[in-house]
């Protein structure tokens, strides 16, 4: 694109230099530059992208936008291109150099504190259903229409956005469910982008070190919503909103008529409402009221905060133009959410489930739900990520120990945090003694899998999908799934003594904290670190190491409601709410 034309996009922007040149792309990374981008210096939380302007202008940058004039002596080695808010303006370049291309996709953006995620892979999967080719962007992978790559943020920088978007609509994609992260949004990363339609899923406490307050962090989601007001060629956007919710409640009393608003609920005033849930530990089913018309909404996935989400992909997908009738019936093989309540296997009745609670609220939901299927003990395994909002360490601890019979606290990824305090600071919430502090998270997993008895379930909480752990020297492989199967199939054979966990005052820290699980002469030798968990990814840094699960789950890891679980080690029992126990089964072929 001429700078010239790209100009006219930024019509507060005072411009010296040669226009007639060509911009070929845009990046706020100095070491991204190549010869024709356009480098855009961004104030940030720890360098100062003005201070790159030099080392971007040796690499070959076309044009420099920076918030302040050129010095007295610059000698017009690029155009500058001097504008406010440069984090603002890096969207608006970002978009006009890759053709606006969310103005011919139907975009359906997620933002909430959980299930967006979970969320986006339920429309992803309606829209492919429908359309057949879809993208999705968000914390697990980047699916452009024809490839899938690992993400490295929920929501990543605005460059890096539209040019994802610019593939997908190349690649025929006719629309696109992406998580919109509160950092994202801050950051103006989807600040340029044109929705067709927003869901908000819920809000509850979560990186209060980045937004102060519980305020701060409504106003930051809000404002993807009353965003969609000032947004032009499109037609009027939708808000799908979580009237359940507090913050849905109140996001839906404060938007204004220029948005329109859909609701969702059990309320009788919902637009989309659900009532008569069932669940099982092969899936949920439902009944959901929309415009006069009920439908039976059947879903392989577990737990009731799920129930929201497939709700709010179908009136997500309802925003776009997609039937909600074609939208039930995808969602009976919904796709298995990496690292979302997954089941990683059962071993002498006793159950494991992987999930990626990593909030109070979402630690106390998925003990709420793993409860439902009235295991004879929920074992819980978790910690908190360093570096992040410490605020939610105790109320962490509170909502674990509230929900389980036993908890396991251990490191999540301590960053640059020392583990040690990090679990100290959520012991201050638990609320009872039935505990043990193991640093070690593969020790802490594999001593929970050991102590599960028949029709018991280990929760191991915090790290879903995640294929890493990372500490302030280093980033290993680690992942809790791969941890959890190991130490299922090394479980020894018979239960540990009952009365080993049935004081609750046995769990105590200090007594416990060096012992070693128990292990019988005869049986399976000490569990060893795998050689594979040996190699260490030294050196890399938070937003390069956030990767996901390398699979594309669009092959092989779909579950089927009707036809129950492809993998056979998902097998639970299947029970209802009828006041019968859980109770898991083993795979034969452990045998
Ligand atoms: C706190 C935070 O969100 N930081 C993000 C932010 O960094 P920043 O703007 O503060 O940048 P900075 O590091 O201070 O540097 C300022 C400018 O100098 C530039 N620079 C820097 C060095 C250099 O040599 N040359 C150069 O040009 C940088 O590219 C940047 O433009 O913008 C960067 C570019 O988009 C992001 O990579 C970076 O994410 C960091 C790595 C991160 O960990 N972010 C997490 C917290 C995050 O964003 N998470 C959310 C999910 C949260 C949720 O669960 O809801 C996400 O969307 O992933
Ligand atoms: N609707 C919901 N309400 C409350 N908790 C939920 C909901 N959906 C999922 N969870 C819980 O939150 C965890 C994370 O879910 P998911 O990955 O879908 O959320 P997310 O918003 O994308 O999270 P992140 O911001 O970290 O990417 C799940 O593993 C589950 O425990
Ligand atoms: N998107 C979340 C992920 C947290 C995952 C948890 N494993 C941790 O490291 O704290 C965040 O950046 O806060
Ligand atoms: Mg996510």
């Amino acid at each position: 694109m001429i700078l010239r034309e790209l100009l006219t996009h930024l019509p507060k922007a005072v411009a010296s230099g040669n226009l007639d040149q060509v911009a070929k792309t845009v990046t706020a990374d100095s070491r991204k530059v190549k010869p024709g981008s356009v480098f855009v210096a961004i104030r940030g939380d720890e360098a100062d992208g003005h201070k790159f302007i030099e080392s971007a202008l040796e690499k070959g940058a076309v044009a420099i936008v920076a918030e302040k004039a050129p010095a007295a002596d610059y000698k017009e080695k690029a155009v500058w291109i001097h504008a406010a808010e440069t984090r603002k303006v890096l969207g608006v370049v970002a978009a006009a150099i890759a053709g606006d291309p969310s103005s011919q996709l139907k975009v359906v953006g997620v933002t909430g504190t959980n299930g967006k995620t979970t969320t986006t892979f339920l429309l992803h999967h309606i829209m492919q259903t429908v359309w057949m080719r879809a993208g999705l962007l968000g914390t697990i992978k980047v699916d452009n229409g024809l490839e899938v790559k690992e993400a490295t943020h929920t929501t990543p920088s605005a460059e890096v956005m539209q040019s994802e978007l610019a593939t997908m609509l190349e690649n025929g994609c006719r629309g696109v469910a992406m998580e919109a992260s509160s950092h994202g949004i801050a950051q103006s990363r989807t600040d340029a982008v044109k929705f067709d339609a927003a869901v908000f899923t819920n809000l509850s406490q979560d990186h209060l070190d980045y937004h102060g307050s519980m305020e701060a962090y409504y106003e930051v989601k809000k404002s993807l919503f009353a965003g969609l007001a000032q947004q032009t060629g499109k037609k009027k956007p939708i808000a799908v909103i979580n009237y359940d919710d507090r913050f849905g409640e109140k996001l839906v009393k404060e938007l204004g008529d220029d948005v329109s608003v859909v609701t969702y609920g059990m309320g009788a005033h919902c637009d989309y409402k659900i009532s008569k849930i069932r669940q099982s530990v092969r899936g949920t089913e439902f009944q959901l009221d929309n415009r006069g018309k009920s439908f039976l909404v059947r879903t392989p996935l577990i737990g009731r905060f799920n129930v929201y989400n497939t709700l709010a992909a179908i009136a997500g997908a309802s925003a776009v133009g997609i039937k909600a009738r074609d939208a039930v019936k995808a969602l009976t093989e919904a796709p298995q959410v990496p690292g979302r309540m997954e089941i990683v296997g059962v071993r002498e009745g006793a159950t494991v489930f992987v999930d990626y609670a990593h909030t109070p609220d979402a630690l106390e939901n998925a003990c709420a739900t793993l409860r439902d299927l009235e295991p004879n003990k929920l074992i819980t395994v978790f910690g908190c990520g360093g570096d992040r909002d410490a605020l939610k360490r105790p109320l962490m601890g509170e909502a674990a120990s509230e929900g389980s019979d036993l908890c396991l606290i251990t490191s999540d990824n301590p960053r640059s945090e020392d583990p040690e305090a990090i679990i100290k600071q959520i012991e201050a919430g638990m609320k009872n003694k039935a505990y043990r502090a193991i640093v070690d998270r593969q020790e802490a997993i594999r001593t929970a899998v050991n102590v599960a008895a028949k029709g018991d379930i280990v929760l191991i909480a915090g790290k879903g999908h995640e294929a890493y752990q990372q500490f302030a020297d280093e980033t290993v492989d680690f992942d809790d799934r791969k941890i959890a199967r190991w130490a299922l199939r090394d479980k020894p054979v018979a239960a540990p003594p009952k009365e080993t966990f049935q004081k609750k005052d046995s769990f105590k820290r200090d007594r416990y904290q060096d012992e070693k699980p128990e292990r019988r002469e005869g049986e399976k030798p000490e569990y060893q670190r795998p050689e594979k968990y040996g190699e260490r990814r030294v050196g890399e840094q938070r937003g390069d190491d956030r990767r996901g699960d390398r699979r594309d789950q669009r092959s092989g890891d779909k579950r089927d409601f009707r036809g129950g679980d492809r993998r056979d080690d998902r097998r639970g029992d299947r029970r209802d709410n009828g006041g019968r126990r859980f109770e898991g089964r083993d795979r034969d072929d452990r045998k």
